[in-house]
């Protein structure tokens, strides 16, 4: 077996691009691109810099639209602010160029994300910012929206405007790596995430798992549901955990809990549906447990039914709802049908220094056919830290260039 089912929806030729948008659009999101030379001054760095501070405030709410946030700097000075809350409203350039008022003329804003050059539910920024004056544009990355992709910044200098392009780049795209994703792949950008001891275990042979980790990394997993728009689990956790899946160790954004359950054969008592502190959506199959669905409705609980219920029929529906980010934190069976499906993206790892035994306690990822390590599924991008007593181990699965 090769690896290709990983990576087989995962095609960036889906999207359209002109040809001239096609390598600036590639060039800034890593595809196909060396590793490139710093660009800008350290103030500039800077600048960029407190741009990602303020749009990451809006941190999970801003799907389907990116984070972005913006600065106006005047004789060194910033004069003016914002961030871009949620879509539907003014984009970061505007609340930026508000707060600066008439001081943005001549000035210098920095913006994470190229300025946006079309109609969409809001106004082009590119006009804005010709409108109030600005002297130099300095952008974070290009907007891979085919909409803007590079049209924002050459109507900018067309208008005489100097702009400089790539300023803190990664870090532009790290924190937007769910948005690009979407709008490359038609798809939320899916996240694996698990906890596991040092001898590949997530829970006892009687299935008892509270708590693996430490709780700095419990911490950091409500950090990263925060970020995140929709957490799924399948049945087999709603039934054996019963989680929360919330936040609430960090009184953050609660991303949308969905459960995939084909037959609905779920605990009637789940927290899930009896804490309304995050909205609840369980996806299941046509003509699925009708008397259970009507329980699900009357406790708030939204339900659909796919005609069938696969991780990639899942993440269709999801990217059609908007979503740019989901956070897989099933158990191994659901999670290898993910990872087969090419329904995950990237992984996390929590491996806590601790050995439970037991050859059939459960482990993160279930049967995925392979019976030599050549099929092994290598993660790239990987990097490693210490949180509390464990380790978080992250990486990506390798991804198609664009092809077109
Ligand atoms: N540069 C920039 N700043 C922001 O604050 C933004 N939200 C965006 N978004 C881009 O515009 C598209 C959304 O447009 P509407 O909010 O619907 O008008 C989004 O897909 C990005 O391409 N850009
Ligand atoms: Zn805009």
């Amino acid at each position: 077996m090769d690896n290709s089912p990983v990576v087989a929806q995962a095609d960036a030729s889906l999207v359209n691009y002109t040809q001239e948008s096609k390598h600036l659009v590639e060039s800034t999101v890593g595809l196909n691109s060396p590793p490139k030379e710093k660009i800008g001054s350290d103030f500039d760095s800077r600048m960029m810099l407190r741009c990602l501070e303020l749009a990451r405030r809006a941190l999970g709410r801003t799907s389907p639209n990116p984070l972005v946030g913006a600065v106006v700097v005047k004789d060194g000075e910033i004069v003016g602010e914002g961030f871009h809350p949620r879509a539907g409203e003014p984009h970061a350039e505007v609340f930026a160029l508000r707060a600066a008022g008439d001081r943005a003329r001549g000035a210098t804003i920095y913006v994470s994300l190229e300025p946006c050059n079309h109609y969409g539910r809001t106004p082009p920024c590119s006009e804005g910012l010709i409108q109030a004056g600005v002297a130099k544009v300095v952008v974070g990355m290009v907007d891979p929206n085919p909409l803007v992709a590079g049209g924002g910044i050459a109507r900018l200098r067309a208008a005489g405007i100097e702009v400089l392009v790539g300023v803190e780049e990664s870090a532009c795209h790290q924190l937007n790596e769910a948005f690009v994703h979407r709008i490359l792949y038609k798809r939320p950008l899916g996240i694996l995430k698990y906890a596991m001891t040092l001898d590949g275990k997530i829970a006892t042979t009687s299935g008892h798992s509270a708590w693996v980790t430490s709780q700095e990394a419990r911490t950091e997993v409500h950090q990263l549901r925060a970020a995140c728009d929709a957490i799924i689990v399948g049945g087999n956790t709603v039934r054996q955990d019963n989680p929360y899946l919330t936040t609430r160790q960090v009184e953050a954004h609660n991303p949308l809990r969905v459960v995939m359950s084909r037959h609905l054969n779920l605990p009637e008592n789940a927290r899930l549906w009896q804490t309304a502190d995050a909205p609840t959506l369980v996806l299941t199959e046509k003509g699925a447990n009708p008397d259970f669905q009507e329980l699900l409705l009357k406790q708030g609980v939204e339900v659909v039914e796919l005609t069938s219920l696969t991780p990639d029929k899942a993440m269709a529906y999801l990217y059609e709802r908007g979503f740019c980010s989901v956070l897989w934190e099933c158990g191994g069976t659901l999670a290898a049908s993910a990872i087969a499906q090419g329904a995950v993206q990237k992984v996390l790892a929590f491996i806590a220094p601790k050995i439970i035994g037991g050859s059939i306690a459960p482990t993160p990822v279930g049967d995925l056919g392979f019976t030599t390590m050549t099929e092994a599924l290598s993660l790239e991008r990987v990097r490693w830290r210490v949180v509390g007593s464990d380790c978080l181990v992250e990486g990506y699965f390798p991804q198609k260039a664009n092809s077109q």
